[in-house]
């Protein structure tokens, strides 16, 4: 039998914190899988939800973060203390020829709830137009504060990533679920649930087109290509991009939700092409997990990800804007990786690998193998995150496509 640890602030330090003043103090426990429970107190809108939990070790961007798809089915705990004292912004982009629509990486919080120590009642930045606790019940998304996120991120960190239930007011008193009650979003094709249903262009008179296969894209993908000039056609996850092909000079595949295997008929197209066709081909995490896929590497689920935007990766092979034995710290949120493996399959080496973990960070065709493709499990585009790898997106993919055509 499973023996229920129950954490809980003492007093005096909650009486610090901001939420304690509060007009929402309904009781709320998050409890995992794994048999601990941490209780605090409910903000956003009070309601009960599961999701698998991971921690980011972002120090800023909680709006960034919140709005990437790839947090979709996912209980957000921040290891930075104090969430939510800039707010939130407006989130409808100006009009102008570089407009993908949003501020942020999308329309709305993705993430399915947001677990931090302290939530800042009072915010202040120019942009703000709303405190976090407003934002998250428009969207409906629960939120816990009063709660020691430093020990629940121990725990995931040795543990791994597990699943858990936000139990929210009523609930939060009664006991928590069975082991099989627990909602595992790994299960689900959580991509198919976001990605765009009908295709559609950014920047028409662009001098390059770009095909996106969206896995669930965050903006800043689409912001970064649109404004080095390109035609942008986002088309479905597992749209059959082989029959159109012809009509492009260059393939982007994003970021997005969920276990890779999930999609691992995007791969099996994606296989087709990279014999086929020698125009330029870029993908950003699931994007890079996919080009592996149909490399023939192996993805494989990590013990608790990486989710952050200080990850060190140390670069392997130099590519125009990277050298390689340089270290670039980067922005990163996932969970499954591509193994490393020896030999790497003919005609692909490894790109980066990650200083704490050794896990494979990105890879690339070789110079003779005829191709021009690479891959990145970071986030070089960078909204949240630091600007160090912001060029490869230019440099190895962009002004290629421009010397293609
Ligand atoms: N940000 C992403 O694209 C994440 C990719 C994949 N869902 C993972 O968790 O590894």
């Amino acid at each position: 039998m499973t023996t229920r640890l129950i954490f809980r602030l003492p007093s005096k330090y909650r009486s610090l914190s901001t939420h304690a003043r509060s007009s929402t103090s309904i009781p709320a426990t998050l409890h995992l899988k794994t048999g601990q429970s941490f209780s605090g107190y409910s903000f956003g809108t009070p309601r009960s939800i599961f999701g698998e939990t991971v921690f980011s070790t972002s120090i800023t961007s909680y709006t960034e973060s919140m709005t990437d798809p790839s947090y979709r089915g996912q209980i957000l705990v921040f290891t930075t203390p104090l969430i939510g004292n800039y707010g939130v912004p407006h989130n409808i982009a100006p009009r102008d020829s570089h407009d993908v629509g949003v501020v942020l990486e999308s329309s709305g919080i993705q993430c399915a709830a947001v677990v931090v120590a302290d939530v800042a009642e009072k915010f202040s930045h120019y942009t703000a137009i709303e405190s976090l606790h407003t934002w998250c019940s428009r969207y409906n998304v629960p939120g816990l504060t009063g709660v020691d996120t430093r020990a629940i991120t121990r725990l995931l960190r040795d543990q791994g990533t597990t699943l858990g239930r936000l139990a929210v007011g009523d609930d939060a008193a009664l006991p928590p679920p069975k082991e099989d009650e627990y909602w595992d979003p790994s299960q689900e094709n959580l991509v198919d649930q976001i990605s765009t249903k009908e295709p559609y262009v950014l920047n028409p008179a662009g001098d390059v087109r770009i095909a996106v296969l969206d896995f669930g894209a965050k903006a800043n993908i689409l912001r970064a290509l649109v404004r080095r000039g390109a035609t942008v056609t986002v088309l479905p996850w597992n749209y059959d991009f082989n029959a159109i092909r012809n009509g492009f000079d260059g393939l982007f595949l994003t970021n997005g939700p969920g276990d890779p295997q999930q999609c691992w008929s995007a791969a099996h197209k994606l296989r087709v092409t990279l014999d086929e066709w020698q125009k330029p081909i870029f993908g950003i995490c699931m994007g890079h997990q996919i080009i592996g896929m149909a490399a023939g590497l192996d993805a494989y689920r990590m013990t608790f990800g990486n989710r952050g935007h200080n990850q060190p990766v140390l670069a392997l092979a130099s590519s125009r804007s990277i050298r390689a034995g340089r270290v670039y710290v980067t922005s990163q949120n996932h969970q499954y990786a591509l193994r490393l493996q020896e030999p790497f399959p003919e005609g692909w080496e490894p790109f980066f690998i990650n200083c704490n973990d050794s896990s494979v960070e990105g890879i690339k065709s070789t110079s003779d193998s005829g191709r021009r493709v690479f891959g990145v499990q970071f986030h070089p585009e960078s909204a949240g995150g630091p600007l160090d790898t912001m060029e490869v997106l230019y440099y190895s993919f962009v002004l290629p496509l421009r010397s293609h055509t």
